[in-house]
């Protein structure tokens, strides 16, 4: 199991392009992912989805709070653990293309990673040809023709399932897929999804689905727990179905409102919700972080900043002095998830 508590990222402003100044990405951050389980995190560009995908994966380290593994805290672990826990947690990210090499055959990029596995495990050649034929078929790819193949042969749906299998070859416990969909044509990320869905089931291993897109994120996560955050703070969580059909956080109502309209997951409701516009600033824990946003803000929310904390009962939360349930109307381009 992973659990995150109190997880805080500060970017220091040190000749950044863009800032000067320190930037707080991720702010009192706490989670369980549960072995075999899956959760989605979602949020508009910049709140730090990515950044969170990142320490849990091991590319970056957080400045505050802790990652447990396991109940182990990831701060205490030596290099040699450090980096043995974190080959358990494979990052994939949106860009598939950019994760191969364009002049190597797709079989050379599966037996690499096969060749120091078997080092690792003492086994021989015949168990690196038999575990790559395993690893392509688990993915639905076809394991003779793929070897031979360069990515540029692949579909978007293809390459990222071909991804999906390399990522496999260290026995992950977790795979975090991060935008992992958003590049791949609409008719093929049901693909994708079902696949992440298949490998939870069959092979026990935790998804965390991080995107903006709440459908893909109600796809694989649909029983399990959404983290809805913003501007690097979790503003509201709960079991996913009920925080897309009744999101009690307005900024989860207009994150919802935003979305085009989903083919068999429609409206849940007539009310448009339009945020105010507001400027970009790094905001300040002294108030609700949302609060120049809300239109329905109210004297307390500009003074005081609100906690996550339970509404309805033991399964819900958000960080709102107000929390309502508004039936939201999202946009009418409608488009179709299958
Ligand atoms: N290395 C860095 N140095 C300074 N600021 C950073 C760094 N990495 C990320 N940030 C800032 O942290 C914030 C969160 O970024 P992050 O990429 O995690 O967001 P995101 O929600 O994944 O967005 P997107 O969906 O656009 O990738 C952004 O404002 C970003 O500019």
């Amino acid at each position: 199991m992973i659990e995150i508590k109190n997880l805080e990222m500060t970017f220091p402003g040190n000749g950044g392009l863009l800032s000067q100044t320190s930037f707080k990405a991720l702010r009192g951050i706490n989670m369980k992912i549960q072995d075999g389980s899956a959760i989605s995190v979602i949020g508009e560009s910049g709140c730090g989805k990515t950044t969170l995908g990142r320490i849990l994966a091991g590319y970056q380290r957080h400045t505050d709070g802790h990652v447990y593994f396991d109940g182990r805290d990831v701060d205490t672990l030596n290099k040699k653990e450090r980096k043995a826990e974190f080959l358990k947690v494979q990052l994939i990210q949106q860009d598939p293309y950019a994760a191969l090499n364009p002049s190597r055959t797709l079989g050379k990029a599966l037996y690499e990673p096969l060749r120091l596995r078997a080092k690792a495990i003492g086994e021989n050649h015949a168990w690196i040809e038999k575990r790559m034929e395993y690893l392509l078929a688990l993915v639905g790819l076809d394991p003779v023709s793929t070897v031979h193949k360069y990515q540029h042969n692949l579909s978007g749906g293809q390459r990222q399932r071909f991804v999906i299998a390399r990522s496999l070859t260290v026995d992950p416990k977790v795979l975090i897929a991060d935008e992992a969909v958003s590049m791949i044509d609409v008719s093929l990320r049901l693909e994708v999804l079902n696949l992440l869905n298949d490998l939870r089931s069959r092979l026990g291993i935790s998804v965390i689905f991080i995107t903006h897109d709440v459908a893909a994120a109600r796809y694989i996560a649909d029983e399990s727990q959404l983290y809805v955050i913003y501007k690097g703070e979790i503003v509201e969580q709960g079991k996913t179905d009920e925080v897309i059909s009744k999101p009690m956080h307005p900024y989860t109502q207009s994150l919802l409102s935003a979305m085009p309209v989903l083919k068999g997951l429609e409206s849940p409701g007539p009310e448009r919700f339009d945020p105010i516009e507001a400027p970009n600033e790094d905001p300040v824990d002294t108030h609700c972080l949302f609060a120049q946003r809300c239109p329905f803000a109210q004297d307390k929310c500009f003074k005081e900043h609100p906690q996550l904390e339970k509404v309805v009962d033991d399964s819900r939360f958000t960080a709102c002095f107000y929390p309502t349930p508004r039936r939201v109307a999202p946009v009418s381009n409608e488009r179709d998830v299958s």
